[in-house]
């Protein structure tokens, strides 16, 4: 089938390398030359386990040809299914801004004036529900004086990759979710995921586009309450001395809590998590329900950064003291810093009034622009050397790894976020977990 993909960010150029790789023509519209020069030339813009592989084999000059990039939308016009994978961001009050979404919804919509077949455009983007019905599809139509579910048919196939894991996520999911309001739309959906259906053997839901929009916030507003409970559980759990993660090991083991998302800390962050509780938030407000238990995943989320603080604190008057910050990221396999729990406790640090250095094996160039005043190391070992404390902030794996490195401390106190499993007895750490 011929697709376009309009945005090539971490979605989009997830899912066109994806579907060229499941036999599909692809192309991915973008408005950064840079992105649509980068993918042409084989490459893969964006730092994804297993996508460099997939656009090098379907793009540049030795690729299959099946997957290609243009600054055009004009190129959509040879494709029968498009898929809008645009930003949709936080306004100042949480809300969702669907300003991206409609400005591509219009020149999509200009475009598809000048077709005469069939075509179906499918809504990839996180948006609150109704936004597909109430706002974009009114944007298409008149943009391009066509009806829908008459003269173009509109889905909703909301996504559910992780960072770090979007390749693998995509072609295996747990579930597949087609939402259409008509018959041609679905139809055309399953067309393009037949092949990943028959390959991953995921479950498929059919619905309406509104439910999909729905199911992805449920989703994620699931997940991130998960996390906030068990780190509820665990400051509990910390309180009265108990080891949160033999406890989570132990609920987990019942099928109704299953064992992911156990991991109590420092919380989430992310480009997800955060805007889109927001996001849902504040539609409810605005439909006048208050939402309790997603409001309080929130608060207890904030929370979390302040108490490893208030912990190091128990133990250390950081004025003046040299510590060391010890993962950047929201979390491991990514670059990403986007709401990452290290800036308010690198915040928390600078109020206190210490001298930071931190390290990240991976992420610190994007750190620097949202951290510019503390020192960077280049290895964890360095941010070690003469520090009187060591905060733990993301789970990398190399951080497991440390041991000799703990002696070049001027005091080996560690306050660990993430549970990383150290040689503390080895090397005679003054060692305090968040919430274990
Ligand atoms: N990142 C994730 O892990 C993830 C997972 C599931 C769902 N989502 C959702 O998918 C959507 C896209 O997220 P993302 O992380 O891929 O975004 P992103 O910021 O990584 O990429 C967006 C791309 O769109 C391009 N763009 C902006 N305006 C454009 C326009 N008018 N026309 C063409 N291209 C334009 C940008 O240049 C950029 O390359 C969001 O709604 C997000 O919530 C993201
Ligand atoms: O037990 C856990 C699991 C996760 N986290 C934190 O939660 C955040 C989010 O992690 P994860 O869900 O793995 O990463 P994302 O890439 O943000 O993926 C989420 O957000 C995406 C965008 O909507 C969705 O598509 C995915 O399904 C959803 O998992 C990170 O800060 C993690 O450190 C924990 O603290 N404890």
């Amino acid at each position: 089938m011929r697709l376009s993909v309009i945005g090539s960010g971490y979605v989009g150029t997830t899912i066109a390398a994806c579907f060229a790789d499941l036999g599909h023509d692809v192309v991915n519209i973008d408005i950064d030359e840079d992105t649509v020069e980068t993918i042409n030339d084989g490459v893969a813009p964006i730092h994804e386990d297993g996508l460099a592989e997939l656009v090098s084999a379907h793009a540049g000059p030795d690729g299959t040809g099946r997957l290609r990039a243009t600054t055009d939308y004009d190129e959509l016009l040879d494709t029968d299914v498009t898929f809008l994978c645009l930003p949709t961001p936080q306004n100042d009050d949480g809300s969702i801004d669907l300003s991206i979404m409609k400005a591509g919804a219009e020149a999509f919509g200009e475009t598809l004036a000048t077709k005469d077949g069939q075509h179906t455009l499918v809504v990839k983007s996180t948006v609150v529900p109704g936004s597909t019905e109430d706002v974009i599809t009114p944007v298409v139509e008149a943009a391009s004086g066509k009806t829908a579910g008459e003269e173009f048919g509109v889905g909703m196939n909301p996504e559910f990759l992780r960072e770090g894991s979007a390749v693998h996520d995509f072609l295996d999911p747990d579930k597949v979710v087609l939402g259409a309001d008509d018959e041609r739309a679905l139809a055309d959906m399953h067309e393009v995921f037949d092949p990943l259906i028959a390959e991953s053997d995921a479950p498929v839901v059919e619905t309406d586009t509104r439910t999909a929009e729905m199911v992805k916030y449920a989703n994620n507003g699931f997940l991130a309450a998960k996390v906030s409970l068990i780190n509820d559980i665990g400051n509990i759990c910390k309180e009265f001395g108990v080891d949160a993660y033999e406890v989570a090991d132990a609920i987990g083991l019942d099928d109704r809590i299953g064992e992911q998302f156990l991991r109590s800390g420092l919380g989430w962050g992310g480009s997800c998590f955060p805007k889109d509780t927001n996001a849902i938030r504040h539609a409810a407000r605005e439909a006048d329900y208050t939402p309790a238990m997603l409001d309080a995943a929130v608060e207890v989320n904030d929370r979390q950064p302040e108490r490893l603080l208030n912990l190091l604190d128990d133990h250390l008057d950081v004025a003046g003291e040299r510590v060391a910050v010890l993962g950047l990221a929201f979390k491991p396999g990514t670059d990403d810093v986007r709401n990452t729990r290290a800036v308010p406790v690198v915040e928390g640090l600078v109020e206190r009034g210490a001298d930071i250095v931190a390290y990240d094996p991976v992420a610190i160039e994007n750190a620097r622009e949202v951290l510019p005043e503390i020192k960077y190391a280049d290895s964890a070992g360095t941010a070690l050397e003469g520090v009187s404390a060591a905060l733990i902030v993301t789970d990398w794996d190399e951080f497991a790894a440390l041991g000799a490195e703990f002696e070049t401390m001027q005091r080996r106190l560690v306050v660990d976020g993430r549970h990383v499993d150290l040689p503390i007895d080895e090397y005679d750490l003054e060692y305090e977990g968040l919430t274990w």
